[in-house]
């Protein structure tokens, strides 16, 4: 596809999978934003993308110009330990059904989001793109891994046999409005967001943090993510996958002190050992999408304090 097309098709149909997750609703908040009117939007219950069938006569009858992949089945380290074949089952029926849909029915480009653990658990840090396949799993996310891997690959294959302009990017840890506050098996950051503001609710002393509080992790606010997603789609026609990093990172004790902050809890943290710390470093090495000319804008204090806010108001006050 020629660079600098897909800003010119405001009116193109566009398929946003999984519009209602953090990352697909922020996609769809900045394509509004950006004047594109045609967004396809299914949700689960309309429109399951495991079903393979049902994802065929989708794009039959809807056919989409543009496809971009956000629903998968997606959690913390606690959920992706204890569901491994959800993880790895589910994931590779929605991208295997989407990704060959969308090529049989004449999309014009897609994109899939993988996840910076497709890496090598001990992969040189910070992490460029050509680590992938060069190690082990952190054996927490393998099942996941392998199926965002497949994804990759399945992309790859199809540009190489069929020249078919299908992209891959690969976010870093995200946060932001609309993300999963489940107690146990969301990520790190909404978790505590959410264990923090009950505590100081319920006027507790402790808040308990999981693990060592030593793992090193890199955040990106996922409005920055969907603004790298819309320029990839507009910029990006290569066959390697693209890292998508803030290049920021913090330990989990650090994020955990950022984050009691903001919330404005006054105890103490205490640290739950049995749990596991998962990789122990994944900081992205995104100066390929840098060298493209896209780079984040939302600092982590300030995302973490927007953050909240929304929290407050859509999950807190509509409980109330
Ligand atoms: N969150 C993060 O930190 C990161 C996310 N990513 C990637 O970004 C993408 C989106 O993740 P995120 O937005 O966080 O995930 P969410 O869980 O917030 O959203 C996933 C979306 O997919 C939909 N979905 C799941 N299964 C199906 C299905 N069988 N049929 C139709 N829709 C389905 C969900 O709908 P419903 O809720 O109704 O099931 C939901 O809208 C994923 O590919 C993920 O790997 C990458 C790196 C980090
Ligand atoms: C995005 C990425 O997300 C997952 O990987 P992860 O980065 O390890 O995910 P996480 O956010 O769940 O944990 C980060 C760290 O934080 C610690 N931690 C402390 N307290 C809580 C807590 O309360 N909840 C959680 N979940 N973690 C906690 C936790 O022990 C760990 O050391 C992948 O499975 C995979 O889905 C993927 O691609």
């Amino acid at each position: 596809m020629k660079s600098g097309s897909f800003m010119l098709e405001k009116s193109a149909k566009i398929f946003v999978a999984g519009h209602r997750g953090l990352v697909g609703s922020a996609i769809v908040r900045k394509l509004q934003d950006q004047g594109f009117t045609n967004l396809v939007l299914r949700t689960h219950s309309e429109l399951d993308l495991t079903s393979q069938s049902d994802v065929e006569s989708f794009f039959a009858t809807e056919k989409p110009v543009y496809v971009i992949l956000a629903a998968a089945k997606v959690g913390g380290i606690h959920a992706n330990n204890t569901y491994p074949a959800d993880f790895i089952g589910v994931n590779l029926q929605i991208q295997t059904n989407v990704i060959h849909s969308a090529y049989t029915h004449g999309v014009k480009k897609l994109l899939f989001l993988g996840s910076s653990c497709i890496y090598p658990k001990f992969a040189p840090q910070p992490i460029p793109e050509s680590a992938l396949l060069t190690g082990p799993l952190e054996p927490t996310n393998e099942w996941y891994a392998i199926a965002k891997i497949a994804g990759i690959k399945m992309c790859q294959a199809y540009r190489l046999q069929h020249q078919w302009d299908a992209i891959s990017g690969m976010p870093t840890n995200l946060y932001g409005q609309n993300d999963n506050f489940h107690p146990e098996n969301s990520h790190v950051l909404p978790a505590l967001m959410r264990r923090f503001h009950e505590a100081k609710a319920n006027n507790a002393d402790e808040v308990v943090v999981w693990g060592s509080g030593s793992p090193l992790r890199e955040f990106l606010h996922v409005d920055d993510l969907a603004d790298a997603c819309v320029f990839l789609m507009d910029q990006y026609s290569g066959f390697e996958h693209v890292n998508v990093g803030s290049g920021v990172e913090v330990t989990i004790k650090e994020l955990a002190e950022l984050v009691k902050e903001v919330v404005g809890f006054k105890g103490k943290l205490v640290w739950d050992t049995t749990k596991p710390d998962g990789t122990p470093r994944k900081l992205m090495d995104s100066s390929k999408l840098a060298s493209l000319g896209w780079t984040p804008k939302i600092s982590l204090k300030d995302g973490l304090s927007q953050t909240y806010e929304w929290y407050l108001e859509n999950v807190v006050q509509k409980k109330q």
